[in-house]
Formats: structure tokens, sequence, C-alpha cells
């Protein structure tokens, strides 16, 4: 099969496998609505470092690394001579070198010293650990410890091992926790490890950055001050966020001298089918996991090696699964070419197929976006993304899998129905070349700092000297507050914890802080998971549809008391998706800026919420039904952007935008635009704030749209999910006085999401506005304003007066910027009223 394409040039052959994927396709209906070719790189290499024993050079060279490229000796020399350092550089371009040159050399030439290695999934921990033990080299003893690792081998790692495999979870619990038992280990602590670093981000990476500060106190307590050594996918100023995250200055590597061959990207909008309805009545777009599995399909046929990301477990199951029914209708021996690839297979299993990719005995594969981490798979013929990933850093980290130097391969962009991937589309700049996101995350959220400090306090007592490292200012109000809790005592000394209770163990990283509610199988008691207290009644709520390593789950009960969801193993044709009323109270408006009629805002609020029923949802997008539940409320405390807009602004005459919302019904005057390669911005800038034009009947569907899109659009600004944040909308908000849309973050205290938001105001909503105006859809749909959970069933929405409210908000604040208007503080307004 693959002999299929090896005689054609290069460029005929992605051409020609993207002819293949569109071949009957009418013109009109092509789903192609951009193509990029991504030029070649030669490697650039070096000699090996002359610190490096030849043990280990020869250990590296045996395993088929010949010569080291360019950066990898820059980022090792900077690590061997004591620097921290950040490698942020492409797919596949030899990272794990970088690190395991400086620390293996270490460990050769000084017989006492130890190494910690850190991954955020146990996978890619374990994946690394082979790669070093198969190094082979004498007295460096390499060790897992997670929590896979038995009870008897614990105490051999931590009296002999001298590179620790492990992830922040066990380093919180296992670790820092008994740290004296660990004595041997800290002492000559000379590297930390920190792959994939940017993936420690949102709540979860602020939980990270202070355990690592955590690490560094314990390491200091037995005289060691190791160098951190942190790998990362390309992002945007990578130096400052390794800093954010380790609280140490480091150096970054970015300059990728590893071959790359070329890449053509092509961006890819389902059409949308006529024979279906969807919420509403909407339009539905055929899935992005359905066109993945036929493009999928057609590629095998052409005998390309491929590999299709899909976003969840059971979509990438069904991806294979449909793509091995196209292939088998063809020829019943191309239906066992096609695989999945998920979560929960053994490392054996996973390598097996990656080895069978690899050498095309295997020619097409299905997998989640949680194995884009573990997985050891470089130059393949073809990539197929189903949905954007949620951020650049991993749609370049799962592109990357395609391409191998001196071949051009092909990347599938295959939109979800979802403003975000709409946008993306038709704004191919704002994918292919824009600069790789940050990630963000926020070390001074108080919900975070109070845990950590409790058990940074609890392993060593706490001193005044310390606090710079943990936010200063920040971290004293939650140590006062922590010791009027009586968690902790003030002596002259410092804070010192006062139980004989590990804290450690009462704090959930991963999660939101919160209680969590476990889920077990009613049958056999065997636990599947656990999910935040806070979020259990939308996603356990009884009825729900709960995915457990890509098998299926039907909650029974949910009790939240004891914390308990029992469900049993069932595999419905149909997905679940809460619907739940919300109300938001504005506590701390912290800046209020004031634009002619519009106001922006960033502050704290309460979010309460109560879920109220789930829609049951095929596939297709059609939906079944509507089955209703009586759940008690909940209620969030974390921070919001939002803006206000007068009653005059809205019900006022249109200024002159040329996209004004008439009153004769939705559709307005809502047009497509096919974007082209270059496009620029959307020119909000000319418009002068009139106003939308609205009568009052159609306000609060036009609010409720606007604030769909905004959250759907919100992750291209904040790195974070769209289920990672919420909204509330309303014709009159009791705080505000106004119409209000407010955007909130989804974890208590917030995880930076509405913070950067509000930063990035005026391209998000543009964004926003754009995104709405590229859906082809008359009145609305999934693909720019419907929500998949929205509370209020996606009703009202009005998709003109979206436009119409965003044009107002976009025009004031322009208007506003360039006619010198202040900044209001807080502290000079009277803050909303929590009554
Ligand atoms: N200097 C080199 N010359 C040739 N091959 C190399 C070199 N350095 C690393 N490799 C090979 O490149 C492949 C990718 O390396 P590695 O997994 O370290 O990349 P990575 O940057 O960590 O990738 P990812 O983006 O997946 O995290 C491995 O098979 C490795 O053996």
């Amino acid at each position: 099969m693959l002999e299929h394409m090896s005689g054609l040039t290069d460029t005929r052959r992605a051409r020609r496998l993207l002819r293949r994927a569109t071949a009957g396709i009418p013109e009109r209906r092509n789903p192609i609505t951009h193509v990029a070719d991504l030029p070649a790189r030669a490697p650039r290499f070096d000699s090996w470092p002359a610190w490096a024993p030849s043990t280990v050079v020869e250990a590296v060279r045996t395993s088929g690394v010949e010569r080291p490229w360019r950066h990898q000796t820059e980022a090792a020399n900077l690590a061997w001579n004591g620097q921290d350092v950040v490698i942020a550089t492409g797919t596949a371009s030899g990272k794990s070198l970088c690190y395991q040159l400086p620390v293996l050399s270490k460990l050769v030439s000084d017989r006492k010293a130890t190494a910690l290695y850190l991954a955020p999934t146990k996978a890619l921990g374990a994946d690394q650990l082979r790669s070093v033990s198969s190094l082979d080299l004498e007295g460096v003893r390499p060790a897992a410890y997670d929590g896979d690792t038995p009870m008897p081998e614990r105490d051999w790692v931590r009296e002999h091992a001298r590179w620790v495999f492990s992830n922040p979870d066990m380093l919180h619990r296992g670790v820092l926790s008994a740290h004296p038992r660990w004595a041997r280990f800290f002492r000559r602590l000379s590297y930390v490890v920190v792959d994939e670093c940017h993936s420690f981000r949102g709540v979860f990476g602020s939980h990270v950055a202070l355990l690592l500060r955590r690490l560094r106190r314990v390491a200091r307590h037995y005289g060691a001050d190791p160098v951190f050594v942190l790998a990362s996918a390309t992002t945007a100023r990578p130096a400052e966020f390794a800093e954010r995250l380790t609280g140490k200055n480091c150096s970054a590597v970015t300059e990728d001298t590893s071959p790359r061959g070329a890449r053509t990207v092509a961006l890819w909008e389902p059409p949308l089918l006529e024979e279906l309805a969807g919420e509403n009545g909407a339009p539905v777009r055929r899935s992005a996991g359905a066109e993945a599995a036929r493009i999928l399909a057609e590629f095998v046929i052409e005998g390309a090696r491929t590999l299709a990301f899909v976003r969840s477990r059971r979509g990438a199951e069904l991806t294979a699964l449909q793509a091995k029914r196209i292939l088998s209708e063809v020829d019943p021996m191309l239906g066992e070419q096609v695989a999945a690839y998920r979560a929960g297979f053994l490392p054996e299993e996973r390598r097996a197929l990656e080895r069978a990719l690899l050498s095309g005995s295997l020619l097409g594969a299905a997998t989640t976006n949680a194995l884009e981490l573990g997985v050891d798979i470089a130059g393949l013929d073809a990539v197929v993304l189903a949905g954007y990933p949620g951020t650049l850093a991993s749609f370049w980290q799962q592109s990357g899998r395609a391409g191998r130097a001196g071949a051009e391969a092909l990347v599938v962009f295959v939109a979800r129905d979802d403003p975000l991937d709409t946008y993306l589309v038709h704004h191919p700049s704002a994918l292919l070349d824009r600069p790789v996101e940050t990630a963000v995350l926020d070390p001074a959220n108080p919900y975070v700092l109070a845990p950590q400090l409790a058990c940074a306090a609890a392993e060593l007592p706490l001193t005044a000297s310390e606090l710079p490292g943990f936010g200063g200012e920040a971290a004293r109000q939650v140590l006062d507050s922590l010791v009027g809790d009586k968690l902790l005592r003030r002596r002259a000394s410092g804070w010192y914890w006062t139980s004989r209770d590990r804290p450690q163990h009462e704090v959930d990283i991963r999660g939101s802080g919160g209680e969590q509610i476990a889920v077990v199988e009613a049958e056999t008691s065997r636990m599947l998971g656990t999910v935040d207290s806070g979020s259990a009644c939308g996603t356990v709520h009884p009825g729900a549809v709960y995915l457990h390593q890509g098998s299926s789950y039907v909650v029974d009960e949910l009790d939240l008391e004891t914390g308990l969801a029992l469900v049993h193993a069932e595999d419905p044709e149909w997905s679940t998706s809460a619907r739940e009323v919300v109300d938001i109270e504005v506590l701390d408006t912290g800046t209020k800026h004031h634009h002619n009629g519009v106001t922006t805002c960033l502050g704290e609020v309460a979010v309460r919420s109560r879920v109220v029923g789930y829609l049951r949802r095929l596939p297709s997008g059609e939906v079944l039904d509507h089955v209703a539940l009586d759940l008690p409320e909940q209620e969030l405390r974390t921070r919001a952007v939002w803006y206000t807009i007068s009653d005059h602004l809205l019900a006022g005459r249109p200024g002159g935008n040329g996209m004004s919302a008439s009153d004769d019904g939705p559709q307005g005057n809502i047009s497509r635009s096919r974007a082209t390669p270059g496009r620029s911005e959307p020119d909000h800038q000319s418009r002068a704030p009139g106003g939308a034009g609205l009568n009052p009947a159609r306000i609060p569907g036009a609010l409720h749209a606007a604030e769909h899109a905004a959250i759907g659009l919100l992750p291209l600004f904040a790195t974070c999910d769209r289920w990672d944040i919420g909204g509330v909308s309303t014709a009159l908000h009791a705080d505000t006085g106004e119409a209000t849309v407010f955007v909130h973050d989804g974890h208590p205290g917030g995880a930076g999401f509405a913070d950067r938001g509000f930063a990035a105001l005026v391209p998000w909503l543009a964004a926003t506005r754009e995104a709405i105006v590229s859906c082809e859809c008359p009145a609305g749909c999934p693909s720019c304003v419907q929500s998949p959970k929205c509370g209020n069933g996606n009703e009202p929405l009005d998709k003109a007066g979206a436009v119409a409210v965003l044009d107002i908000v976009l025009g004031a604040m322009d208007h506003d910027a360039t006619h010198d208007h202040g900044v209001v503080q807080a502290a000079e307004v009277p803050t909303a009223s929590t009554g």
C-alpha cells in the first residue's frame, strides 16, 4: 500500500490526498475553507559537549542518536552550568535528550547525586523511565514512584533510586508529606525535570506552581538547590511562564534545529445537513467525528499512515469504528488497517500500536487528545484533527505528528459545531500565524494558596522571610485567615501546622478545591473515578451518560450528602447534557471602565446554579428529548468579566456600522464571509457608537447569543476550555441596574481566565462578532450562538441582535479610546449592591 505514494513528488502527495477526501463533493458544498503550505526545515547539528562522560555519550549514540542538534547542546550546556532552563521547541524535537544529557552526566560523575522527573501523566513518566532505563548506565538506578508503584518497592526507591520518575500528585501526597523519609534523596537533589510543563495551567497549574515552591524549600532544608529543566511545547514567552511555574529565573531555548518535513494544512468545515434538525429546529452540521472517519478512510485507501485526534474517548472509538465500516465495504482486509488508540491501554499495547503505525502495517488510528502527550509517533503521512484541541500548543503538537524530513505531509483540521472552530476555519491566520499562547495560571488564587500554604507549613514551619516566594502580601492574608480558622498557629518564629493529620491527603491538586464525589459501579462496588462536587450535578446527575476509559455508564443515583454517584454499565446511543438555571451576584467590582453608555468590569461574583434537567442527544446532533430533574442549588464564588449597556444604546437608532439588526426578525442583516488568507481583523474601528435599534423583546435573546459566542471564543485568548468558564446574561441585572453580560471562571477563586478576557476585551469581542457573522446559518446554530451547555435550552437566542450588541460595545470602547475617556477604579465608584 505504501508504494502507492512513494513515486510521487512531495507536494503532489498531500494535494492528491486532499483531492481524494473531497472527491464527489459539489463545488458549492466544498468543505475546505483554506489550504496553507508550511515549508520544510533542515537539521543543524552540533558536537557532543566536552563535559559529557564518554559512557553517557556512547549509550545515547547506541540508542540511535548519532549527533545532537544545536538546541539540544544549547539547553544541556545551560543546565550543566547550573542555569534553570525551559526548552520550548516543536513536537519530536528531541527535548528528552536536552535534560537526559546533563542529568545522566551528573548522576554518572557524582555517585551520590539524585534527580527528580515530573510529568503531568503517569503514562508519560513511564515512557521516559523506559527510555532512560534502556540506556543501561551503571549506577543511575532510575525508578518510578507513582500510584502504581507496589508498597515494597517504594522503600527501595526511597533508599536507593537516584533518578525518581514521578508526577505532581505523588510529589504532593507521597514525597513532600513524608520528606524526612526522603532525606537521602533530597540532600543531593541536583536536577528537577518538569516535562510537558505547558500542560500545568488553570487551577491545576496554580497548584503545581505552589507545589514546586514547596519542593524547593524542602530541598533547601536538606541543603540542596536543584537546577530546574523544563520541557514545553512551543509557547509564547516560555521564560516568563517557567518563572511563574517554578518561582525561579529561567533561560529559554526556543530555536528548533531539528529537521521537519514540509506540511500542507487544510481547514475543513463540515456541511450543514438538510435532513436533520437540532435544538429549537436549528440546522446541524455533519459531526466532526463522522467527517474525520470518512477522511481517515479515504487516506487509508490511498495508503497514507494517518492519525485522527478526536475530542472524547467515545468519539475516538466511534471514529475508528466508522472508518473501519467504510473501509470494509471497499475491501474487508482494509478494515483491519484501522484501530482506536486510547487511554487505558497498557504501555506495551501502545508501543505495539505505535510501531505498527510507524512501519505501515497499520495505516490508521483514531485517538483522544488526552494521548497527545504520551504518543511517540512522528513522521506520519497525515493527521486529522476533529475539533480544535483547545490551545494552539496542542494544535501544533498534534499536527507535528505528520511529516518526515524530505516528505510532505498533510494536516486536516475539521471544525466542530462550535463558534471557536467556526471562527478558526474562516480566519486561518488566527490558527496558522499567531504565536502559541502562554499557559495561564494564578498562584495567588486564595482557594489554591490556602491549602498549599497549609501543606507547606505542615512540611516545615513557614517563616516570614519565605513569604515573598509564595506571593508576599497575598500569602500573608491567607495565613492570617488560616490562623483565624485555627488550622495554623502563629509563633515568633513563624506559622505552625496545629494538627497531627497531614493536610496533603485532603488537598486535591487536580480538583477545584471542594469535596469530591466518588463515581461507583453499584453492582461491583468498583470506584471508577471522582468528580468535583461543584460540577457533580451537571456531570453525574441521575440519567447522565458517564464515560470512563472508553466504557460507558449511566448514573442511577446521585447522593451529594454521602458524596456518591452510583452507576451501571450501559452504552446508549445518545449523550446527555445538563440544563440549569443560573443566577449571578456581583460581590466586588475590582476594575470598572466607563465608555459612553457601555461599562466594562472585572471583579468577584457569586454564581448560583441549579440543574433542572438534561437533554438526550444523538451523535448526529439530533435532540431526542428533555428530562426534568430536581437537584439542590450550588454556589460558586469566582472571578468574572462583564459589560453593561445602557437602555438608550440598546434601543436607540443604529450608528453607521452597516450591520444593524432590523426589528423585522432575527434574520436581520447577517451575511457570511468566506475568509481569505491575510484577511484583516474586523473593521469595528470605523464604527461610531450609535444605538442597536433593538426593540425590548429582542434584547434578552441578543445578549444571550452574544454571551454564548463570547464563551466559545474566550479559549482563543485565555488558554482555557469552554467548559472551564460560564456565562450569564440578563436584560436588567439587579446589581448593575442595566443589561449585562457576564463571563465567569468555572473554578472557585478563578483561574485567571476572566482576567485574561478583560485584558483582551476588544480583540476577544471582535473575534466573537466575526465568528457569528462568519456562520452561514440563518438564525443561530451550534457553530455560532448555540451552546452545548446552555442552562436555558438555547432560548431565547437572537443572532442578528448579538451582532448589534457587540457592535455597540466595540463601537463604544473604540470611540472611547479615540476620545480619551478615563478609567475609573472601583474605589471611586460605589460598588454594586450585594443585597
Ligand atoms: N539529535 C538527534 N538526532 C536524531 N534523532 C534524535 C535526536 N534527538 C532526539 N532524536 C529522536 O527524536 C525523537 C523525538 O524525541 P523526543 O521524544 O525527545 O522529542 P520531544 O521534543 O520530547 O517530543 P514531544 O513533542 O513529543 O514531547 C526520538 O525518537 C529521539 O530518539
